[in-house]
C-alpha cells in the first residue's frame, strides 16, 4: 500500500466527510465505522469517541472537526468530521475542501432539514461525490421510502441509490464503507511539485501546543522540515507529523499527496496556524496558495463583565487562554458606568458566544454578566463620516444620513401546515420572502432575507414554539441593507444606564422601552426617594415607570430599641450594599442587571429539533 517514497499510494486513499443536520446521527455513525474497521476495539469504545471536548459531549454537538484514518479492504479511508452548526460554516467549507466525497446523512424519521441542505450545497460547490444515506432505519418511526424520494428528487438520483443504514445497530455500515471505496474518487495531486497542504483544523493542546490538521494536496511534508504558512509567512519546524487512528500515530515518512494527518510545530497559539491557510516548504515554497482562505469574521458582539469587579484580571487571563484555542474569538477591554470593567467580545454567532461564555464560567470559575448581543452596524453621517458600531454606546449623536445592518439568507424547512406561522414570524422580524418550494407533498422550503439583528435574540425559540419543534433553520450572511434604527436609552432618575441601551428598529423602540422599564420597576428595590425609570430616544421620552419611595427605613422594624438587633440589621444592610451598584443616587442590585439583561434561555442552547 506504500509507494517507493514510503507514502500511501494515492490511488488507494479515499477522503470523505459526513454531512448531516444536527442530531441525524453523524457521531454515532462515525463511532460505528471506527469499530467496524477495527480502529477502536469493543472495550475501549466509548460513545462518541470523536467528540473530545466535554462541552461537546454534554451538549451532544460537534464543535471541532477531526480526521481519522480507517483501514478498509486494502484501502486507507480518511474520515473528516465536520462541525454541524451555522456558526462554524467556514470550518465546514474547509473540511469539505480536504475531501473528494461526502456522505449525505439524513435521519429516516425526519427527512431533509435546513442544515442538510446548506451543507449539501456547499459539498456540491466543492465538487464532491455525494453518497446519499438514510440513517436510523431501525427506528419504528422511520419512513425510508418517503425520504429516499425526497433525497432522490433533491440531488437527482434514483431512490434505489439511497443507502440505508443504522449507525446504532451497525446495519448497512459495512456496505456503506465498501461503497465509499468504490465510488469516491481517489485524490489527485502532483507528488513532485512543491508541497501544498490545506489546514482544515487547528486545535490547542495544553501539553503539546497547537496540533494542526492538514490535507496534503501536492508534494510532501516531512518531519524536521521548515514549513511556511502562506497567509502569515510565519515559518516553523515540524517537530512531529503523523496520522490519527484514532489516537495520534507518528509517521516518520511524513505525509504525501492525498494524505490527511496532523503536524506539531511547537507554536502556542492557533492564530499562527489558521484554518484555511496553506502550508508549504520554506526551502522550496509553492508559487501559489490553495484558494479560499478567509480570515474569521465576528458577526455578533457582546460585553462580558465579571459579576464581582475584582475578577477582572481573572477574566482577562481566561480570555487570553481561550484565545489560544479559538482563532475566531476577538475581545478588547471596555468599561461601563453600570457594570464596571469588562471586555467587548466578538463571536462568529450565537452558539459560539454561548460556548465561550460557558467555558469561561465552567473552566475558569467566573461568574459573568453579558450584555445584549449586537450585530455590526455601519453608520454614515450627513457630513460623510462613516463609523462601525458594535456597541450601543458607540452609536453616534448628531445627524445620521444612513444606517446599514447585516442581513442573512435564511432557509426554513417545515411541514406545510406551518407556512402561515413561519411567514408571520419572519414578516414580524422585517423579513422579505424570497421563494418557496415543496420538497414533497407536505414539506416545504421557505427562503427569506432577514436582518441578522432580528434573529440573534429569540428567533429560533419562537420558530420552534410556533411550529411545535418541526421547523429547522439555516442562514448565511448575504451583505447589508439600509435600516431605520435608533438607540433607545434607559434612564434612572434622569441618568442613562449604558448597560441597558439598545439599537433597535424605530418601529420596535417603543415596545423595547416599555418592556425594559417594566422589568426594571420590578427588579430595582424601593429607595428613600422616588425613582423615575424612563426610556428615551435622544431627548424624547417614549416610556416611563415610577419606583415609589420607601416609606419606612430599615431601623423602623426594630421596635423596643434592642441595640444588638439593631446592629445586626445594619450589618445585614451593609452586606447587601456591597452587591449594589450606584447609578447616580440609585442603588441597583447586581441581580437586577443580570435579570434585566437575560433574555430567557438563549436560542443557541437549543439548536436541536
Ligand atoms: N435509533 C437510532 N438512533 C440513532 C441512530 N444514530 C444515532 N442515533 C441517536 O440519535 C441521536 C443523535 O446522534 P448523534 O450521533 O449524536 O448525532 P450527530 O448528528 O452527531 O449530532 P451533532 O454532533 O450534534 O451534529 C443520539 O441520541 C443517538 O443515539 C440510529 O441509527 N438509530
Amino acid at each position: 500500500m506504500r509507494t517507493q517514497t514510503g507514502q500511501t499510494d494515492p490511488t488507494l486513499i479515499r477522503n470523505f466527510c459526513i454531512i448531516a443536520h444536527i442530531d441525524h446521527g453523524k457521531s454515532t455513525l462515525a463511532d460505528r465505522m471506527l469499530q467496524i474497521t477495527g480502529v477502536v476495539d469493543e472495550r475501549s469504545m466509548r460513545a462518541q469517541y470523536l467528540d473530545r471536548m466535554d462541552i461537546e459531549r454534554e451538549r451532544g454537538i460537534t464543535i471541532k472537526s477531526q480526521a481519522v484514518r480507517l483501514p478498509w479492504d486494502g484501502h486507507v479511508l480518511n474520515m473528516i468530521d465536520t462541525p454541524g452548526h451555522v456558526d462554524f460554516s467556514y470550518e465546514v467549507s474547509r473540511s469539505l475542501q480536504a475531501c473528494e466525497g461526502a456522505i449525505l446523512l439524513v435521519d429516516a424519521a425526519q427527512g431533509i432539514e435546513a442544515q442538510t441542505l446548506a451543507n449539501l450545497y456547499m459539498a456540491m460547490n466543492a465538487n464532491l461525490h455525494i453518497i446519499p444515506v438514510l440513517n436510523k432505519i431501525d427506528l419504528p418511526a422511520a419512513q425510508p421510502d418517503k425520504y429516499a424520494e425526497e433525497i432522490a428528487h433533491l440531488i437527482g438520483c434514483e431512490t434505489s441509490d439511497v443507502l440505508r443504514v443504522s449507525g446504532k445497530t451497525g446495519m448497512g455500515v459495512r456496505e456503506l464503507l465498501d461503497h465509499v471505496v468504490a465510488s469516491v474518487p481517489p485524490p489527485v495531486g502532483d507528488a513532485d511539485a512543491p508541497a501544498r497542504a490545506l489546514i482544515f483544523d487547528s486545535v490547542y493542546d495544553t501539553y503539546r501546543g497547537v496540533v494542526t490538521y492538514v490535507r496534503v494536496m501536492d508534494g510532501h511534508l516531512g518531519k524536521r522540515e521548515r514549513i511556511l504558512m502562506m497567509s502569515t509567512l510565519a515559518q516553523h519546524e515540524t517537530l512531529e507529523i503523523g496520522v490519527i487512528s484514532p489516537e495520534p500515530k507518528v509517521s516518520d515518512l511524513g505525509l504525501g499527496v492525498g494524505e490527511v494527518g496532523y503536524l506539531i510545530t511547537g507554536v502556542k497559539d492557533v492564530r499562527q496556524s489558521r484554518v484555511g491557510d496553506t502550508v508549504t516548504s520554506a526551502a522550496k515554497p509553492a508559487g501559489e496558495a490553495l484558494g479560499g482562505y478567509e480570515h474569521p469574521k465576528p458577526m455578533v458582539y457582546s460585553g462580558l463583565y465579571p459579576i464581582d469587579g475584582d475578577d477582572f484580571p481573572e477574566l482577562r487571563e481566561a480570555l487570553d487562554k481561550l484565545r489560544l484555542n479559538d482563532a475566531a474569538l476577538v475581545y478588547e477591554p471596555e468599561s461601563s458606568a453600570a457594570l464596571g470593567f469588562g471586555f467587548r467580545c466578538g463571536f462568529l454567532g450565537l452558539l459560539h458566544m454561548e460556548i465561550v461564555r460557558e467555558r469561561l464560567e465552567r473552566e475558569f470559575n467566573l461568574a459573568l454578566i453579558s450584555t445584549a448581543p449586537n450585530v455590526i452596524y455601519r453608520v454614515v453621517m450627513e457630513d460623510g463620516r462613516e463609523m462601525i458600531v458594535t456597541n450601543p454606546s458607540e452609536f453616534p449623536e448628531g445627524k445620521i444620513a444612513e444606517i446599514h445592518e447585516p442581513v442573512v439568507k435564511a432557509t426554513l424547512l417545515a411541514p406545510a401546515e406551518y407556512i402561515g406561522a413561519i411567514m408571520e414570524l419572519c414578516q414580524g422580524r422585517r423579513g422579505s420572502l424570497q421563494g418557496m418550494d415543496y420538497l414533497s407533498e407536505d414539506r416545504v422550503e421557505i427562503r427569506y432575507i432577514l436582518p441578522l439583528g432580528e434573529i440573534i435574540f429569540d428567533f429560533f425559540d419562537q420558530l420552534k414554539s410556533k411550529t411545535r419543534g418541526y421547523a429547522s433553520l439555516d442562514y448565511e450572511p448575504t451583505g447589508e441593507q439600509d435600516a431605520d434604527l435608533v438607540k433607545v436609552d434607559i434612564l434612572l432618575q434622569g441618568e442613562a444606564v449604558d448597560a441597558f441601551s439598545a439599537i433597535v428598529h424605530r418601529d420596535k423602540a417603543y415596545a423595547y422601552g416599555v418592556e425594559m422599564a417594566k422589568k426594571l420597576k420590578e427588579l430595582i428595590p424601593r429607595q428613600q426617594f422616588e425613582v423615575p425609570i424612563q426610556a428615551a430616544i435622544g431627548a424624547r421620552v417614549i416610556a416611563r415607570e415610577n419606583i415609589r419611595a420607601m416609606r419606612k427605613d430599615v431601623l423602623a422594624k426594630c421596635y423596643g430599641g434592642d441595640i444588638s438587633r439593631k446592629r445586626k440589621l445594619l450589618e445585614k444592610q451593609k452586606e447587601g450594599k456591597k452587591r449594589m451598584k450606584m447609578v447616580g443616587r440609585v442603588e441597583v442590585p447586581q441581580e437586577a442587571f443580570v435579570a434585566a439583561l437575560s433574555t430567557g434561555e438563549s436560542s443557541a442552547d437549543k439548536p436541536k429539533k
